[in-house]
């Protein structure tokens, strides 16, 4: 580097795990380090990085910041591995035992990613979920923080598993309900039921490795220097003030979304949303939506991973042609599973989603949310859709799949109270009801306290508000630490 030493920003190595929704988030954030003119290079598997360069715009995004890189890795896992459903688990074992050994070979062969221009990496910030990545930072003297990118309410609950294996609230005992109130969370009691636990919490054998593994990853985030959340101040402030009694140094920044979009307005540079789609967005969806009426459509989408059988598919749709309403639907095409998938569909279906509904295999979802025409979103509860959904102040129906989901739905129908939380029924009379009562019913009721946190959310990503602060309280200790 010579004599230019001194002038030559700090290197931050940014590493998601290669799942859509930690990618998405860990690119605005890298775009806002970006912006804040540190070099940064974008570790991402190699299957992910086919993806983002096939449907995605990060390339021609990222071209304006010359500090900007990717490097690419493998994830452990052969072409062909759905990485969705009951096997998006396998990433996590899989990147620790590959992926783990192949980042250390990288790193000590690319000389800790240094050049002519650029320092060695001096912070990593890696995803809370890849603890292999402070096991080589501790070895190398290099700071680390880790990103964990689910809710902090999520989060808190992970941590809070010896407590709750303790206490003897899981596994769930015999004869007992999934409706039993849980007690070791704290901060959430008098309103947690067991089945509002993360799902990986929900066993019946202690010795289920996903549980396990998930404590595991969840325990060592106290090993990082700092860590980052994206979530705001005004929306689980209470909750974070007990994961800081453990873990001081957490930078609160979300939701990242807005916070990129708040900054690049202030620079008045590129306004667009960043796609970072890992399959094509079908933009049709935006024409349609721009013909129907006012906050008239329910928005429905279940992320990534989600996936349905098809008698589940059927029920909601048949309760989404049985409400009357009108409805955009994104049917991922790997997201049916089952043996009879390719059967026919009922007339009544066909002719209602005719009338009334448009169906896309991938949407641009941050532009859907904000169209004028959406009123409502059925939703996994992934925490980028629940976040993305805040910021637009829509009101959500949550139907969560596993993980954190099942307790981010809890969230927005019993604490925030932004939604309903239909978790573990897609009856077609259920879907119909919450659909009819969230557009129509108690659309006024719904839609005011929606349209207060999203102005809580855009507060908090303003000039002087809570996570605006936090990150450059962020970028201070980044740049802190470069001796
Ligand atoms: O048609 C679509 C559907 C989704 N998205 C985007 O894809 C992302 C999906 O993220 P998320 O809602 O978080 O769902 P998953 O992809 O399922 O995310 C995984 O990662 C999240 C963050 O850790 C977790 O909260 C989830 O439980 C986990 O499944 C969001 O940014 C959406 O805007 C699109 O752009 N178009
Ligand atoms: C595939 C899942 C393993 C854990 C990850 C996660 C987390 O707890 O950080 C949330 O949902 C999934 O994306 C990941």
């Amino acid at each position: 580097m010579g004599s230019h030493g001194a002038t030559i920003p700090p290197h931050v190595l940014i590493f998601p795990l290669p799942v859509q929704g930690h990618v998405n988030t860990m690119l605005k954030l890298a775009e806002l380090l970006c912006l804040s003119s540190l070099d940064v290079t974008f570790m991402v598997s190699d299957f992910s990085h086919s993806r983002l360069l096939k449907h995605s715009t990060v390339i021609s995004r990222f071209e304006q910041y010359p500090g900007f890189r990717f490097e690419s890795i493998s994830d452990g896992l052969p072409d062909d591995h759905p990485r969705a459903g009951e096997q998006a688990m396998d990433i996590l074992p899989s990147t620790k035992n590959i992926t783990g050994p192949l980042f250390k070979q990288m790193m000590i062969e690319k000389n800790l990613l240094s050049s002519d221009t650029r320092r060695p990496v001096t912070c990593i910030i890696a995803d809370g979920v890849l603890s292999f990545a402070c096991d080589f930072a501790e070895e190398k003297g290099i700071p680390l923080i880790f990103f964990r990118t689910i809710s902090a309410c999520s989060f808190w609950a992970y941590f809070c598993i010896p407590e709750l294996i303790a206490a003897g609230e899981i596994p769930l005992k015999a004869g007992i309900g999934k409706d039993q109130i849980v007690n070791s969370v704290p901060g959430m009691e008098g309103f947690l039921r067991y089945r509002d636990l993360p799902s990986f919490c929900q066993v019946n054998d202690i010795n289920e490795p996903k549980l396990h593994i998930i404590e595991s990853e969840t325990r060592q985030t106290t090993r990082a220097q700092a860590v980052i959340l994206n979530t705001f101040e005004d929306l689980e402030g209470a909750i974070v003030s007990h994961i800081r009694k453990h873990i001081p140094r957490i930078f609160t920044i979300g939701p990242n979304n807005a916070h990129l979009k708040s900054r690049l307005a202030q620079k008045e540079s590129e306004k667009s949303i960043l796609s970072s789609s890992f399959w094509e967005e079908d933009r049709s969806c935006i024409d349609w939506l721009n013909e129907q009426p006012p906050k008239s459509v329910i928005y429905v989408s279940f992320g990534s991973i989600t996936v349905v059988s098809r008698d589940q598919l059927l029920e909601f749709w048949h309760g989404l042609v049985n409400s009357g309403q009108r409805f955009l639907w994104v049917m991922r095409p790997d997201s049916i599973v089952g043996e009879d998938k390719k059967n026919q569909i009922p007339v009544e279906l066909e002719e209602g989603t005719k009338a009334r509904g448009y169906m896309v295999e991938w949407a641009p979802q941050e532009e859907v949310l904000n169209n004028a025409a959406v009123g409502g979103f059925l939703t996994h509860s992934g925490w980028n859709s629940t976040l993305e959904s805040i910021v637009a102040g829509v009101p959500m129906i949550c139907w969560p799949y596993f993980a954190d989901q099942t307790i981010n739905s809890r969230f927005v129908s019993e604490v925030w109270k932004i939604g309903f939380d239909v978790k573990d029924t897609c009856d077609r009379e259920i879907i119909e009801k919450v659909v009819r009562e969230l557009i129509e019913v108690r659309k006024n009721e719904f839609m005011e306290r929606a349209e207060n946190m999203a102005k809580l959310a855009r507060k908090a990503v303003s000039e002087g508000g809570s996570s605006y602060c936090n990150f450059d309280g962020l970028i201070d200790y980044i740049k802190a630490m470069v001796i």
